[in-house]
């Protein structure tokens, strides 16, 4: 992206703020012309005391100057105290508002994005921010640089080159001569510094994915003793990250001293020449120290023209990550036309072919059928494709090929976010927000009262539980147990109240009463709904209307339990191992005995 391209880019974020622009520009103009009062004043001082000086009249006469020349150097400064903060203070306001509203349109993009979006290797969490943050900022830069620093700084040098020109052509022949080589210097640094900045970027999204994951994972960390391991990860990452650091600081320092050297020639020939000037009676000796001032004006910029530059190369490498996030049209979710304002909640899926963006093909020409108001089961051995499946009816994904049918309309055509009011999703570990229970609950419906989260929560058997703690419906969601979070997600759904259900895995991470009290209310809540539930446990499954066995991304046998037992296949397989691994014969012995000594106690 060139600068020019970036500059296009955030025009749009900075022109609501045209009238803050237009008054930094007069201020700058403004503040340009009286910083050049300094060198008139000083030159008018040095030949008027001179003067004073070759005709020996000394102090008395001199006072009436000194007054004069400290007046107008006061004044000039108060009045350049408010002509600098009027264009600082404009300039920030207009890169805090820009700032705030790019990182919005950051936010707001990425939440219309669909799923697959985040898979991508550089969107994971830690990098995507990095991203976002670096571009911002690095934008801000971009546009402080233009409004607080170049403006004013190279308007102030182009006034002082044309006055030092005005003034003398030859002085100004030599300033002008200076810049070639300090712009050539200042490229130069600015170049070699692109490339180790493009893997800085890198290397602070990956270290800051590395914590991201760290923090996430220090149970597991913890639990293995692997501190030191992922420690070492982390080293490694650092240690590239110190060695690209240090080559950008060793390039700058090496071009900054050269920088100077050149400026300090630059001070050096105008001091000899405008000395010549003086003794070849050319010039007055007050346009020695004119000439110094002016130049000094030009330089200063110069000066923090590397800096600038070099800053707006930063924002060139960030701000084309920044807007890549942006631009990143293709990953906005489709939607279709169709609002499905009374849906039954029959899916058909046809010949369904599905690979995830990471090029794991995850189902095989799947056909299957989903009927309404019952209850149908996925079944199938870890990693078969039953969350994919999921995930396709709730459009979260996209088929490669085949047919997904809703109510005889293919899925595609429905509105996204209508089809979802719709649908009820309980995951395996559902997300839990920063915030009270209360806030947690709520999410499944904004409108709701608090009575309405009280009964929500007593069906998913939470109420009592949030009564016993010292903050009840007010206390901090995220430090509930596994199972409990479980039932916010559980109330979450209740109050939603949505015709379609998918439950995936909805009670893993239960304990068995709370397990067979959330399986009750679960069962009353599927009436008359359309349902869909993915379990291991089969104790979950065995009285669904239908159930479809999948295996290794292939729908292999549909049909109700009984049928599926009789057919010794997959599912039969499955039930087996699930029956041995809950030691079935010893739990129905155990049973059996307890049911004789019922038996024998009541005869
Ligand atoms: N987001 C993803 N990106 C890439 N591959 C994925 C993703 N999610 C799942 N997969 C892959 O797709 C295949 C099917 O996964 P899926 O989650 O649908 O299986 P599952 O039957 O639900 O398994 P489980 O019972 O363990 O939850 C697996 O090979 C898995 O590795």
């Amino acid at each position: 992206m060139s600068l020019w391209q970036i500059i296009q880019r955030l025009l749009p974020f900075v022109r609501p703020y045209r009238p803050l622009v237009i008054a930094t520009l007069l201020l700058t103009l403004v503040g340009s012309l009286a910083a050049q009062v300094n060198p008139f004043v000083l030159r008018y001082t040095v030949d008027t005391v001179q003067g004073l000086l070759d005709r020996r009249q000394a102090l008395a006469d001199g006072w009436n100057l000194l007054a004069w020349v400290s007046g107008i150097l006061l004044g000039k400064e108060i009045i350049n105290t408010f002509i600098t903060f009027g264009q600082k203070y404009y300039g920030e306001k207009i890169r805090i508002n820009v700032s705030s509203t790019l990182s919005q349109t950051a936010v707001s993009k990425i939440l219309s994005y669909e799923l697959g979006f985040f898979s991508d290797e550089g969107n994971q969490t830690g990098k995507l921010q990095t991203r976002i943050d670096r571009g911002v900022e690095s934008l801000m830069k971009l546009v402080q640089n233009f409004f607080i620093d170049i403006l004013p700084l190279f308007a102030n040098a182009i006034v002082a080159l044309v006055v030092m020109f005005v003034a003398n052509k030859w002085v100004g022949l030599v300033a002008l001569a200076i810049l070639p080589v300090y712009f050539w210097l200042s490229f130069r640094q600015a170049d070699r510094l692109q490339g180790v900045r493009r893997g800085l970027q890198k290397l602070r999204e990956e270290k800051n994915h590395g914590i991201i994951s760290i923090i996430d994972s220090i149970v597991v960390i913890k639990s293995f003793v692997r501190e030191a391991f992922e420690a070492n990860k982390q080293a490694d990452t650092q240690a590239k990250l110190v060695n690209a650091q240090l080559v950008t600081r060793k390039t700058n320092f090496r071009y900054d001293g050269l920088k100077t050297f050149v400026e300090q020639i630059g001070v050096v020939v105008i001091i000899v020449l405008t000395a010549y000037l003086v003794l070849d009676r050319q010039i007055s000796i007050g346009a020695i120290m004119f000439h110094i001032l002016l130049f000094n004006n030009v330089s200063a910029p110069i000066r923090q023209l590397h800096r600038i530059y070099d800053e707006m190369n930063e924002a060139l490498t960030y701000s084309e990550g920044f807007f890549a996030i942006l631009d990143a049209d293709a990953a906005i979710e489709e939607t279709g036309p169709l609002q499905p304002a009374d849906v039954r909640g029959t899916f058909d899926i046809c010949n369904v072919d599905f690979t995830y963006p990471s090029g794991t093909q995850a189902l095989h020409d799947v056909c299957l059928t989903i009927e309404e108001g019952k209850t149908t089961a996925l079944v199938g051995l870890s990693g078969a494709g039953k969350s994919t499946i999921i995930n396709l009816l709730c459009k979260f994904y996209a088929p490669d090929s085949g047919q997904m049918l809703l109510d005889g309309r293919p899925l595609a055509d429905y509105d996204t976010h209508a089809l979802r009011q719709r649908i009820g999703l309980v995951l395996q570990k559902n997300h839990i927000f920063k915030g009270t229970i209360e806030e947690n609950i709520r999410y499944g419906d904004f409108t709701s009262t608090q009575a309405q989260i009280e009964a929500a929560a007593k069906q998913a058997y939470l109420h009592d539980q949030i009564l016993d703690l010292p903050r009840q419906y007010q206390s901090d969601a995220q430090q509930l147990s596994g199972g409990q979070q479980q039932r916010i997600a559980i109330a979450r759904l209740f109050l939603k109240n949505p015709p379609i259900i998918f439950l995936d895995e909805p009670t893993a991470s239960l304990d068995a009463i709370a397990t067979e009290q959330i399986k009750n209310s679960l069962d009353a809540i599927k009436q008359g709904r359309t349902v869909v539930i993915i379990s291991h446990s089969l104790a979950q499954i065995v009285d669904s209307d239908c159930i479809h066995v999948m295996k290794k991304g292939r729908l292999v046998e549909s049909g109700t339990h009984d049928e599926l037992y009789a057919r010794h296949g997959t599912y039969r397989e499955i039930f087996d191992a699930s029956a041995r691994s809950l030691n079935i014969e010893k739990l129905a012995k155990t049973m059996a005995d307890d049911g004789d000594e019922v038996l024998d106690t009541a005869s």
